[in-house]
């Protein structure tokens, strides 16, 4: 099923995600919830906080035709280099928002994944770029947060100014 994603600045945004215990059926639903809910907004990436649940689960998917869609549960990354790389970024609760965030552009993913089976890879380039951005949501941080109070302003009105648009298009 869809599920509605929450929109900048929505304060629940900012809620510090917990650990999951157990992969239960609830969550695996959640799981199929999530990525088809990111595939319909477009996105390559949907942390469990965008949808308002506030456990630590994110998935992605980087691949051209939507066929490769991953699974992160307790999540931990690691930078594996100190030199940050500008990336332009986007989220799917800032709608048509997009600027350069500098981060590091190698990490290590620790997490388990949706067969509670363990992951431990070293990742680069978008992968890297997206799982930090990803971790950020269950830490309650937002891309905008790194840009200036200016754009942070601008950020709020176009959001404010796409959420009309779309209630218009019911
Ligand atoms: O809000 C999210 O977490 C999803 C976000 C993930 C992300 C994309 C790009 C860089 C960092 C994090 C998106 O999927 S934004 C929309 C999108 O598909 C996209 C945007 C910029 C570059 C590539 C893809
Ligand atoms: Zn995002």
């Amino acid at each position: 099923a869809l599920l509605p994603i929450l929109s900048y600045p929505d304060p629940r945004l900012r809620t510090i995600a917990k650990p999951v215990k157990e992969v239960t059926a609830e969550i695996k639903t959640l799981i199929s919830d999530m990525i088809e809910t990111m595939y319909d907004a477009q996105g390559i990436g949907l942390a469990a906080s965008q949808v308002d649940r506030h456990i630590q689960l994110i998935v992605m998917d980087l691949s051209e035709d939507k066929s490769a869609p991953r699974v992160f549960i307790n999540p931990k990354v690691t930078p594996l280099v100190e030199e940050k790389q500008p990336y332009e970024e986007g989220c799917l609760s800032v709608p048509d928002v997009y600027d350069k965030v500098e981060r590091p552009n190698k990490v290590r993913i620790e997490a388990l994944d949706e067969n509670g089976d363990v992951i431990d890879e070293v990742v680069e380039g978008l992968l890297a770029v997206c799982i930090q951005h990803e971790m950020d949501h269950l830490n309650g941080v937002i891309f905008v947060d790194y840009l200036s109070r200016l754009k942070q302003t601008r950020a709020r009105d176009k959001v404010r100014k796409v959420l009309k648009i779309r209630e218009k298009q019911g």
